[in-house]
């Protein structure tokens, strides 16, 4: 099996080309393929098949020509992810399956479009994030409160007084299952200034990543909460890297670097 390994701000995927839909990706093998001693290691598994095949999505079939099938490196799987989305994209233009400009791909949180610029960076279109409210996250024996965010996917955005680099993520952070039954990302942030913050996350299936688009999204819309405002555009710095999240109160967009590193024959198997 052909497979290629990217990342966007660290935030690292094995991308698995299946065209046809003829691959039995099972849990066991997305966590084989994601070990970091025993595999190839990665944050996750993006399938790159046809929407048309894929009964989940096949509905978007008309509007997007391929589907990213999203899966967590314990081999649990989401409905979004956003660097997943923009190194699906890279993906895409760099093997001649998409024209560089502005194509969607679909997605089990539904269609997102994606634009490549000159400079190499990738935006998504995102979505408007839905706000829910307000719960809490332990984190290493401490609670914080943080903002309920929808992305597709679902996040619980903390800011918090201590610098998130000090933190201890090790663990999956405590959350109410009442408010989140099949699981959360939790981020960890701090304002740092106008419209800056630093973030790290804890992700729902994969454990502490250095990066996470829908998690960008979430902080910024948290972080612009708290200086009450809905709209305008913030600089999340991750562990990896730098994206750039513009809120519109319409929708969101994404943006950032998307890269692929290398290629190779998969030799695991079931
Ligand atoms: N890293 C992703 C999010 C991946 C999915 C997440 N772990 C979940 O289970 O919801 C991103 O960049 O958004």
């Amino acid at each position: 099996m052909r497979f290629l390994k990217g990342h966007g701000t660290e935030n690292d995927f094995v991308i698995l080309p299946d065209p046809d839909g003829e691959l039995e990706l099972s849990a066991s093998l997305v966590a084989a393929i994601c070990d970091r001693r025993a595999g190839i290691g990665a944050d996750g598994v993006l399938r790159v098949v046809r929407t048309k095949v894929s009964p989940e999505v096949s509905d978007l079939a008309g509007e997007a020509e391929w589907f990213m099938d999203y899966r967590n490196s314990d081999g649990s799987v989401a409905e979004m992810c956003g660097n997943g989305t923009r190194v699906f994209a890279r993906h895409l233009v760099d093997a001649g399956l998409a024209q560089p400009g502005e194509f969607a791909i679909a997605t089990r949180g539904g269609l997102r479009r994606v634009s490549l610029d000159v400079s190499g960076d990738v935006t998504v279109d995102m979505g408007l994030p839905v706000v829910h409210g307000r719960s809490v996250a332990m984190v290493a024996g401490q609670e914080f409160e943080g903002l309920h965010v929808d992305m597709g996917n679902p996040h619980l955005a903390c800011a918090i007084g201590e610098p998130v680099v000090q933190l201890d993520l090790t663990h999956q952070p405590g959350f109410d299952p009442g408010v989140f039954p099949s699981g959360v990302n939790v981020e960890l942030f701090n304002a740092v200034g106008p419209a800056r913050a630093v973030m790290r996350v804890y992700e729902r299936g994969s454990a502490e990543t250095r990066a996470c688009g829908t998690g960008a999204v979430a902080t910024a819309v948290a972080a612009a909460a708290l200086s009450g405002e809905t709209t305008g555009s913030w600089t999340i710095e991750v562990v990896g890297g730098t994206l750039t999240v513009t809120l519109t109160g319409d929708t969101s967009y994404l943006a950032g670097p998307a890269v692929i590193v290398a290629a190779g024959e998969l030799m695991l198997a079931e």
